[in-house]
């Protein structure tokens, strides 16, 4: 990922990182690192301004590329990496739980679904990646919290699954995952992540345009507009 200064997911780049992933699935991609430019953040997660004060149309679409861009990458049959080289919250922490393997640069970045702490609900397919990773008690504490992790809580929780000391490490162990994924038969790794996701990918399938619905009811709260305005004040000022 590569708009400065943070990454944020707005709708261009949400289209952009779909089409990738389409275009990688049907190339028939052997694996990928998803990482960072920016040598202190992955990604600050979902542009606040895609939900401050939305045009409704728009609003509409963005939510359902950032569907489509869960859902590929979700289900994607090729083995997939986060070298995480910076801080991960909300949106950000989204994209590494939905890869196969989390590598992180310590010891100074965060981790987590803090949405919680903005006053704003973290959607349930948010929630369910969290708990694939971690388990369910410990996704209850750390959602209702909206608690980021340091990268050794991390660890120790098993949001993360290895510590690299930079980049280049990240990389490095990204590239040891994916070539022990390489020598095994694509089929039948494929077919087995799909079967342990497959459960939690439904439950968007099957609820998208309630999903949607939810998300664009949220933000059309008064209180919801106030929260993300005194946020983005908040981030401003600092
Ligand atoms: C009852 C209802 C039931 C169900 C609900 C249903 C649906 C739910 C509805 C909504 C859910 C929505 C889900 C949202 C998930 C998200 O991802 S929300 C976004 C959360 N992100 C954050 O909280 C991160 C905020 N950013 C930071 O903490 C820091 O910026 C960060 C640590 C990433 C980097 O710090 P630093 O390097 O110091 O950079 P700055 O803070 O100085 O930032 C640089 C400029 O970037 C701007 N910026 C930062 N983050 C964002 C962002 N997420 N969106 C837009 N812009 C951002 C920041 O303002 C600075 O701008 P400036 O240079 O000052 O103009």
């Amino acid at each position: 990922m590569q708009k400065p200064p943070v990454n944020s997911l707005n709708l261009d780049l949400l289209v952009a990182l779909r089409d990738t992933l389409v275009k990688l699935e049907k190339e028939k991609c052997k694996g990928m690192i998803l990482t960072s430019e920016s040598p202190s953040v992955f990604s600050a997660g979902l542009d606040i301004m895609e939900m401050y004060r939305p045009d409704h149309n728009r609003a509409r679409k963005f939510w359902t590329t950032l569907q489509d861009t869960w859902i590929k990458l979700y289900s994607s049959p090729y083995p997939t990496v986060a070298a995480i080289n910076g801080h991960s919250p909300a949106g950000g922490c989204l994209l590494a739980l939905s890869c196969e393997y989390r590598v992180m640069v310590g010891p100074k970045f965060t981790i987590g679904l803090n949405e919680t702490q903005l006053g704003i609900v973290a959607p349930f397919w948010f929630q369910d990646c969290m708990r694939n990773a971690i388990g369910e008690r410990q996704a209850e504490l750390a959602l209702t919290l909206g608690k980021m992790f340091s990268v050794d809580e991390a660890l120790k929780v098993g949001l993360i699954d290895e510590i690299a000391k930079d980049k280049a490490d990240a990389i490095s162990k990204a590239e040891d995952f994916l070539d022990e994924q390489s020598g095994l038969p694509a089929l039948a790794r494929s077919t087995v992540k799909v079967a342990f996701r497959e459960a939690t990918l439904n439950r968007l399938l099957k609820n998208r345009e309630a999903d949607t619905k939810m998300f664009l009811d949220f933000i059309s709260m008064p209180k919801v507009q106030q929260a993300l305005e005194m946020y983005m004040q908040t981030l401003k000022k600092k």
